[in-house]
């Protein structure tokens, strides 16, 4: 199995080319992150190119005060493109595969549903060869989020068919949001673009919590799925010493 370190979570106490040096030393194949925008292209670029590690996706900023992004906000286009382009221009000068747009937490859901196909169709047209990914969140961590399901994530890319728009599975949020994470994985998979694990219900490491990830990581290979799994988990501790899990995986 290919494991991504995801920055926002892993080391995030470090300067993100730290982090990219940490995860390769770590034994990671690939690196993820939030929000890289405060630290310069060519550094970012620097400590990849350095290691080798490819950067699998980072996030469109979140906004301001709580906000958990704009996408979907009916009202601030402006600031949700500003926010689509900026991503996009980071992910171009750095080598970055794919661009996770966040919808946010409107208060008007049919309105929220336009503007957020609306600013996705813009972000698909832009992004030539970089993903546009779009991620169910659980409402219990973050309530009012506007993509909640993945069947409500596929509905959307669907009906919008741009080839590069994609799913983030993120188990973790699957398993809150329903469960029987397989058949759902299974039944959407042509339209997943990333993986993301962590325990549930702690969002710990990966070998803690209701989900077994070296069984589902060995059937998700087994259906088809040939990507990375994102390590996007809370660390109780030092990120050294929490990756006890990654041989299990590895391994698989
Ligand atoms: O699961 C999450 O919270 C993330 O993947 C994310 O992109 C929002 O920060
Ligand atoms: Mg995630």
């Amino acid at each position: 199995m290919k494991l991504s370190a995801n920055l926002g979570f892993l080391w995030r106490e470090l300067p993100l080319p730290e982090a990219i040096r940490a995860a390769k030393r770590a034994g990671f194949d690939a690196v993820e992150c939030h929000f890289p925008f405060d630290v310069p292209t060519d550094e970012a670029r620097a400590a990849l190119d350095e290691t080798g590690l490819p950067m699998l996706g980072l996030n469109t900023r979140p906004g301001e005060d709580g906000e958990f992004g704009l996408a979907a906000l009916p009202d601030r286009e402006a600031d949700a493109r500003a926010a689509i382009e900026q991503a996009l221009d980071y992910a171009k000068a750095t080598g970055c595969r794919a661009v996770h747009v966040m919808a946010g937490k409107p208060d008007d859901s049919a309105r929220a549903d336009a503007a957020f196909r609306a600013n996705l169709s813009h972000a698909c047209e832009l992004a030539g060869n970089t993903t546009i990914l779009i991620e169910p969140i659980n409402t219990r961590d973050v309530p009012g989020y506007h993509l909640a399901t993945i069947e409500q994530a596929a509905e959307i890319v669907s009906a919008l068919g741009y080839p590069n728009l994609k799913i983030m599975a993120d188990c973790y949020h699957l398993q809150i949001m329903g469960g029987d994470l397989l058949r759902r994985i299974e039944k959407h998979l042509p339209m997943i673009g990333h993986v993301q694990i962590a325990a549930v219900p702690s969002r710990g490491r990966p070998d803690e919590g209701e989900l077994n990830y070296p069984w589902i990581a060995a059937a998700l290979r087994d259906m088809g799925y040939e990507g990375y799994f994102g390590a996007e988990y809370r660390p109780d501790g030092p990120t050294e010493d929490s990756l006890g899990w990654m041989g299990m995986l590895q391994s698989r």
